[in-house]
């Protein structure tokens, strides 16, 4: 590691005006004309911790909408200027599986929303540590054996992999469990969600609407597994388009014939509903093999089979023990200042009892991001000689 640190941290003192007042543990960055001043509570969601801007050639403050599920507030935190419109949020007194966070400002993802929604946009994404893996879309007509095949996966590798709930305006089937196989929703409610910029992507589907929203995905990743997304091709599409980075996988039946026996065998729909998800499977399955989004198609002939090359594809046998890698728990110091340095950070213990460890946080090899996590944090203890 070669040259000058360069610290960007500026603490705030108190006595800002323009009808924003700061509290001398909120931190600032610039970045522009701009300043991101972290700190307090979000407006909206005072479990969560506020940011505001300062545009300095108009000298105004404003609240952006905030999205992502993001940090609780606590005492006091370092931030730093990252490239890619991302600012590196450390808190300092905060568990180590809880401590950093990126607030992305302008970020591809940042930059899509708020052409979406037609407001200022930040969001916030947590730096997880390890490598779990990008998340997975499972694509393919009603009744091919999409959940079989993902429970299947789910029951064998309970701690690798987790199902994102997806919400919808259908009613409940008689054992689905609301929260557990979907979040059944008004549609009203649902809308509302959408125009709030809370999905990831959404679609109508065999008359009802269903969506994914970020925070679906966002719990899964926390919890240190694989996300896989049961969704249709048309939100297949939207999530190929986003910039969530994942594996897209397509299933296709063996027979039309084959499909319908399944669906009639499954006994959940009227036959109605049979009819019309007979009727959108021809088109899903065109869609499916000619769209390009999906980079792997399996067929669901032999349910054994087909459950062996999913397991193939995801680069996993039966004695593959955890996802990503086994990470010591490092804690970082309360009291600290960092520093930038290339793609490491250093961070250095203050106040009364200096200890001579330094811990360094290597961003190198980063990945994914909002929506959804930062993965890819490494952080390691250096001893000072
Ligand atoms: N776009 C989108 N499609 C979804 C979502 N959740 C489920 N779907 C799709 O909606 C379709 C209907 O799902 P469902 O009502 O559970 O019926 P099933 O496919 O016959 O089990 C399937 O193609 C699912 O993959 C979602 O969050 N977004
Ligand atoms: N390879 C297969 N052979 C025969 N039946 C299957 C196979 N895969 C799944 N099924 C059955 O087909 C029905 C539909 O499967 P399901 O997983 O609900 O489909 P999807 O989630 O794609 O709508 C279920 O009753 C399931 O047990």
């Amino acid at each position: 590691m070669g040259g000058a640190p360069a610290l960007f941290v500026d603490h705030l003192e108190n006595g800002h005006t323009n009808g924003c007042s700061l509290k001398s543990e909120d931190t600032s960055v610039q970045i522009g004309d701009r300043s991101y001043v972290i700190g307090g509570s979000h407006e909206e969601n005072p479990l969560f911790l506020g940011v505001q801007i300062h545009d300095k050639i108009t000298n105004k403050w404003s609240s952006p909408t905030v999205l992502g599920t993001g940090p609780k507030p606590c005492k006091a935190y370092s931030a730093i200027v990252l490239k890619q419109g991302r600012i590196l949020v450390i808190k300092k007194d905060a568990a180590s599986d809880d401590s950093i966070w990126f607030l992305e400002v302008d970020s591809p993802f940042v930059r899509e929303q708020r052409k979406l929604l037609g407001k200022e946009v930040v969001t916030w994404s947590k730096g997880v540590r390890g490598n779990a893996e990008k998340p997975i879309v499972i694509s393919g007509p009603s009744g091919v054996g999409k959940g079989t095949l993902i429970t299947m996966l789910m029951k064998e590798f309970p701690s690798m992999f987790g199902f994102s709930v997806s919400h919808t305006t259908r009613s409940p089937r008689c054992m689905e469990k609301n929260g557990v196989h979907y979040h059944f929703t008004e549609k009203t409610v649902m809308e509302k969600e959408i125009n709030d910029g809370k999905f990831l992507e959404f679609a109508s589907v065999h008359g009802n609407l269903y969506g994914t929203s970020i925070e679906s995905v966002e719990v899964v990743t926390d919890s240190g597994k694989r996300c896989i997304l049961d969704i249709d091709v048309q939100g297949a599409r939207s999530v190929k388009a986003s910039s969530l980075d994942a594996m897209f996988i397509f299933v296709c039946p063996p027979s039309m014939k084959e499909l319908e026996d399944r669906l009639r065998a499954r006994g959940t729909e009227t036959e109605e509903q049979i009819q019309k998800r007979l009727r959108n499977a021809e088109a899903e399955i065109k869609a499916g093999k000619s769209s390009g989004i999906f980079g792997h198609i399996l067929y669901n002939d032999n349910l054994e089979e087909c459950y062996k090359s999913l397991k193939n594809l995801l680069g996993i046998d039966n004695d593959a023990p955890v996802n990503g890698l086994e990470v010591e728990g490092i804690n970082l110091p309360k009291e600290h200042t960092v520093t930038k340095m290339e793609d490491k950070i250093l961070i250095q213990e203050t106040g009364e009892v200096i200890k001579n460890n330094m811990i360094v946080l290597d961003l190198s090899s980063i990945n994914g991001g909002a929506p959804g996590r930062t993965r890819g944090i490494v952080l390691d203890t250096v001893k000072s000689s």
